[in-house]
């Protein structure tokens, strides 16, 4: 297969190595400093980039009729607009927060937890994310999308950063701490116990493995997947 990095920083050298071990080919990296790419010499693009250029990143490749894997976080008010675009060039694209299996099976645990915890009202929901320092969106996607996967569950309403008390936001905390790859929990708190679920990436592979599984998978449909049609947990 022959891949497009959009985006060469962490992500984009992690997914490098994973795609060259599985005997793919890079024929394009995309940064900062690239100005024009032909992106159609491609079988699929993965962009992992940064979230001021990810929707551009994204309609290049829609309307060039090139598959488009996107893992950038920080960009999703322009997603319904992607959504557009990849209806209207009958395109492939599948955006994830979070590309580890490990944490779309966390995702699914957070659903049914928070299925059984909607009517416990002496439980105080609350979560938190810790990342690296040069991160530049906060809360992440990952605690984004679990928020919204209690808020489908529960009375809550919305989520809020770091605020210390609400009664209809799930409280978020997003910590920054040097060379954390990335680490969500949720909890559940009442006077006499807490319920805590959490994961715990230890390093970007698994982000990687997942970007490269969901590219292979892509190739060749049609339409705005998730994770979930990729895992066959739908
Ligand atoms: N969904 C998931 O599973 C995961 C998502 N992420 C997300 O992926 C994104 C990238 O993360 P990470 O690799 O750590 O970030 P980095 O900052 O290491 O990499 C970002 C890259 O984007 C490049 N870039 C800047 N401008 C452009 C442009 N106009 N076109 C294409 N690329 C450009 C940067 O280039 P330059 O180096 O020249 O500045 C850099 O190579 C983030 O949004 C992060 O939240 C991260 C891990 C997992
Ligand atoms: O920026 C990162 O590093 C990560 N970003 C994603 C997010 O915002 O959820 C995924 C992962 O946690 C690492």
């Amino acid at each position: 297969m022959k891949i497009a990095l959009l985006g060469y920083g962490r992500m984009g050298k992690t997914i490098e190595q994973i795609a060259l071990n599985k005997g793919h080919e890079i024929v394009l990296k995309v940064d900062e400093n690239t100005v024009n790419y032909d992106i159609t010499i491609a079988d699929v693009a993965i962009d992992f980039s940064i979230p001021s250029v990810a929707f551009n990143n994204i309609s290049t490749c829609l309307k060039n009729n090139v598959p488009v894997v996107s893992g950038t976080t920080g960009w999703l008010d322009k997603f319904d607009d992607a959504v557009a675009l990849c209806k209207q060039h009958n395109g492939g694209f599948i955006y994830a927060s979070n590309f580890s299996l490990g944490v779309n099976i966390f995702f699914e645990l957070n659903e049914t937890l928070a299925k059984m915890m909607k009517n416990l009202e002496q439980y105080q929901i609350s979560m938190e994310e810790i990342h690296h320092t040069k991160k530049l969106d906060a809360p992440s996607g990952t605690a984004i999308t679990l928020a919204e996967d209690i808020i489908k569950h529960s009375n809550k309403s919305n989520w809020a950063l770091n605020v210390t008390k609400t009664d209809t936001e799930i409280p978020i905390v997003a910590k920054r701490i040097p060379d954390v790859p990335g680490t969500h929990t949720v909890e559940y708190s009442s006077q006499v116990d807490t319920i805590e679920i959490k994961h715990t990436a230890h390093n970007r592979d698994g982000f990687a493995q997942g970007a490269v599984v969901a590219a292979e998978w892509l190739v060749g449909k049609k339409g705005l997947f998730t994770m979930k049609d990729v895992l066959g947990l739908k």
